[in-house]
């Protein structure tokens, strides 16, 4: 985040933004402005439409009104392969991998795409991996698979890591150390959207936090503005 005084740049521009599955409409006309090089937590209950945020900002699903620009460019109609591009890359969670590859291909195949075969920066960054390069993914832990669709996702070098219920199944330990982990990664200038379930964790780690409620946002601010009435919509 820059110095105080100053406006952070924004990275992701939701407008109004209206979306759902066939005939349900979740997102009732959200607008957000995501910081660049911070940490946004979305927090909320299940159900608010958290996921299906993300789900909009990695074009998996369209608009159906309301606009989303990057930078200083509209893709509300971009697809997800372009966006990827652009390095707009969502976590969803630990099926993120291929299963029955080893660990060494999941991210071989994803520094190759990436236009450098050099695995070594996902190692650093998850020593438990390197133990187990030859391993096939679909035969190690969720916490362990977590990892691995991380350190893919780090690969890929993204402008914006979306992360999606980073807690969910994962011991306090490994879930420390992956917000821990993903702290530096924002520290490093990569934007981080990370959508969870109200916790300490992840308020700590954020600078920014949007709390959804049945598809609308209801708190917009950092988390010590955060009051009571929104913690509790929040989960906590
Ligand atoms: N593929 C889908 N088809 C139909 N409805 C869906 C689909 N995915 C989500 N929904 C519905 O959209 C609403 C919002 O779901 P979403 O997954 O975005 O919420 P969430 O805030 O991420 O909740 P959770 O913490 O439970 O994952 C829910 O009512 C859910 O049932």
């Amino acid at each position: 985040m820059p110095a105080d005084g100053e406006l952070p740049a924004v990275e992701l521009r939701l407008e109004n933004a209206r979306a759902g599955y066939r005939t349900i409409e979740v997102l009732h006309g959200i607008t957000m402005a995501i910081p660049s090089g911070a940490v946004t937590a979305l927090l909320g209950a299940n159900g608010a439409g958290k996921s299906t945020t993300l789900r909009v900002i990695a074009g998996l699903i369209p608009l159906r009104s309301g606009t989303l620009s990057w930078r200083d460019e509209q893709i509300t109609k971009m697809t997800t392969v372009n966006r990827a591009r652009r390095g707009l890359m969502l976590v969803p969670d630990e099926r993120a991998v291929f299963a029955t590859l080893s660990v060494r291909d999941n991210l071989q195949i994803i520094a190759e795409a990436s236009g450098n075969p050099d695995i070594s920066p996902a190692l650093d960054a998850f020593p438990r991996l390197r133990e187990r390069l030859g391993q096939r993914a679909g035969s190690m832990s969720g916490g362990e698979r977590r990892m691995l669709a991380l350190a893919r996702a780090l690969l890929a070098r993204p402008s914006v890591l979306m992360v999606d219920e980073l807690s969910l199944g994962l011991s306090p330990k490994v879930a420390s150390e992956l917000f821990a982990w993903l702290g530096t990664v924002a520290d490093a200038g990569t934007t981080v959207i990370l959508a969870d379930q109200y916790t300490e964790e992840a308020l700590a780690l954020a600078d920014m936090v949007y709390v959804l409620h049945r598809g609308e946002v209801t708190f917009a601010g950092t988390p010590a503005e955060l009051g009571a009435s929104e913690l509790l919509a929040a989960g906590a």
